[in-house]
């Protein structure tokens, strides 16, 4: 085995920069694995981690020992071992990268990050990972480990841009929208003051409830039948009720809806869940009532807890039908003067498009509740800024956008119907320290002290009338033909656009 000579005089070692002596580490580890590196002099005094791992890097055996010393605990041993000396005891199959934090323990959750890191960029392809530009430093590992991610290497930073604010019953909350689309900020921004200036948007909540449909097997239709009569009676409600609320303080069960396929059956609950998105509490719930009802009928078989009758995460019918999460409508008039001086454009030609795109339009492509131009974009943005699940956008950005003229076709009244904006302000991404400060803006972060659901109530509220605000504007530059300038200023850097490919000359077969 060749052997690698340190540099050993502290006024060489302290000319190296943190990061080449980080790299040049790099190297001689890939190059001899299994050596143990010189000590300094004892004068040295290296001092930071980094060159203390130059310095020590014990061999493999050495480092095994450590680790795996009865005497102490996992997180003291690995305590004494440096980064390197963890990367190489993981490349060797003694510590499972995606078990750092447990082993770590919760005051080391940045090494944590910091060395898997360095595990996975050096056994993948690339390699770019450890020296990426993507950040893990200064971010607080303890809201996420358990909650929000596994196998974590860092995060990822959307820009966050404010539109509005904008008056919502009376309130005025400023939009804030994670996106990297440019324009959309701008559009938005521009759709609220049209709102503002005809006294705002008045919203109603016409539905709460999450949803969540197992499917169940039976060993025939007869038994299959029997049991949904049994859920769908008054005695059978109360019985699954009761399970239902036992697992939660703040789930409570509104319906139940039942349906048969052959000898499956499919149980569609429907439940309030307080200011939670309430996915969690709701599949707790279900499966404590499967179990009541198991007790009924020994010969059921819970196929899945998640039967697609729920619809999670998918675009569905029923979810456009019934309504899923917060039900919200949302309506306001623009003064005529308002569409012309601040939307460019007319009464009579917005809602002229507004029938031929987004209901024909739509209706033409088959849409099932798509009847709107970019709810999506809206309700992302928001869904990103406030910790929301962003694959809940399928079924979220349900939307309808009606524009008719009034007051004798003088001014707009414009609505949005979205039955399934699917928010919470406590549980999952929500306790991400950026988002809650997103939240803490909007005046709606965490529980509602008095009335539970109010904080989410509000939140769909909101996202709802920032998507009218939105649906007006990108309209009103379809119709005024703005659409591709707008974006070609807003949404198309100059810097950053890379030199266009050059295209393969095609050979004499070509
Ligand atoms: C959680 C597991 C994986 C445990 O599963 P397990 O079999 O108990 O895990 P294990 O401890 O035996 O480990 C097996 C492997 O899992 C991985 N693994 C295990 N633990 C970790 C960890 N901490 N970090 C990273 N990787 C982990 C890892 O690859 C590990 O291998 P190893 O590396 O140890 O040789 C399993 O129960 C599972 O996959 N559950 C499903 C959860 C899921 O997919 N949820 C999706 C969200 S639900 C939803 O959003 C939509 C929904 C449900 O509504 C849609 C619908 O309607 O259907
Ligand atoms: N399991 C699944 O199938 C799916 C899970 N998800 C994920 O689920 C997570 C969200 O689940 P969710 O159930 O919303 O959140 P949580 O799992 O965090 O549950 C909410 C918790 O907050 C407590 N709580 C305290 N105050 C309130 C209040 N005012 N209102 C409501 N709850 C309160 C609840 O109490 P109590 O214990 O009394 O209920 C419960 O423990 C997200 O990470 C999402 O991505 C997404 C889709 C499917």
């Amino acid at each position: 085995m060749s052997t690698f000579t340190a540099q050993q005089s502290s006024s060489t070692t302290s000319s190296f920069s943190a990061r080449a002596l980080d790299l040049k580490l790099k190297q001689v580890r890939l190059a001899h694995p299994e050596q143990s590196l010189p000590s300094p002099p004892s004068s040295n005094g290296a001092s930071s981690p980094v060159e203390r791992d130059y310095f020590y890097l014990r061999s493999l055996k050495e480092c095994v020992e450590i680790y795996e010393d009865e005497n102490r605990g996992k997180s003291e041993s690995l305590a004494m071992l440096s980064d390197e000396e963890v990367v190489l005891l993981a490349d060797n199959g003694k510590v499972a990268p995606h078990a750092l934090e447990k082993l770590f323990g919760m005051n080391e959750l940045e090494r944590a990050v910091r060395v898997r890191r360095a595990i996975i960029s050096r056994s993948s392809a690339t390699k770019t990972l450890e020296s990426s530009s993507i950040p893990y430093e200064n971010y607080d590992y303890s809201r996420v480990i358990g909650a929000c991610c596994e196998n974590v290497v860092g995060y990822i930073p959307i820009p966050l841009g404010v539109a509005g604010p904008l008056n919502v019953d009376g309130t005025s909350f400023p939009i804030p929208m994670a996106t990297a689309e440019g324009t959309l900020v701008a559009s938005t921004s521009r759709g609220c003051k049209a709102l503002n200036a005809g006294g705002g948007v008045s919203t109603v909540l016409v539905g709460d409830a999450m949803t969540r449909g197992p499917a169940i097997d039976f060993p025939s239709i007869k038994v299959a039948a029997q049991a949904k009569a049994w859920v769908d009676s008054a005695e059978g409600y109360a019985e699954m009720k009761a399970a239902f609320e036992s697992t939660s303080r703040f789930a409570k069960l509104k319906s139940l809806k039942t349906a048969m396929a052959g000898r499956t059956m499919y149980i569609r609950f429907a439940t309030t869940t307080g200011d939670a998105m309430g996915m969690n509490m709701i599949s707790k719930g279900t499966e404590k009532a499967l179990d009541t009802m198991q007790a009924r009928f020994p010969s059921m078989a819970v196929l899945a807890l998640s039967g697609n009758y729920c619809t999670d995460k998918k675009p569905a019918a029923i979810n456009w039908i019934e309504g899923r999460g917060k039900s919200v409508v949302a309506e306001a008039v623009i003064p005529g003067h308002i569409v012309k001086t601040v939307l460019k454009t007319t009464v009579g030609g917005l809602c002229n498009l507004n029938v031929k795109k987004n209901l024909i339009g739509s209706a033409m492509a088959g849409s099932i509740g798509g009847f709107n131009a970019h709810a999506s974009n809206i309700l992302t943005a928001i869904f990103l800024a406030t910790g929301q699940d962003p694959a809940q956008n399928v079924e979220s950005s349900m939307c309808m956008t009606l524009m008719e003229p009034t007051n004798n076709g003088e001014d707009l009244l414009c609505s949005v119907t979205m039955p399934c904006i699917e928010v919470g302000t406590v549980g999952g991404g929500t306790v991400l320290a950026a988002q809650q400060g997103v939240l803490e803006m909007l005046g709606v972060k965490g529980a509602h002290p008095q009335q539970p659901g109010k904080n989410a109530q509000t939140l769909a509220r909101v996202i709802a009338s920032a998507v009218l605000a939105g649906e007006l504007s990108l309209l009103s530059a379809l119709a005024a033909g703005h659409l591709i300038k707008a974006h070609v200023a807003h949404n198309r850097s100059r810097v950053n656009t890379p030199a266009a490919s050059v295209p393969v000359t095609p050979g004499p077969q070509a």
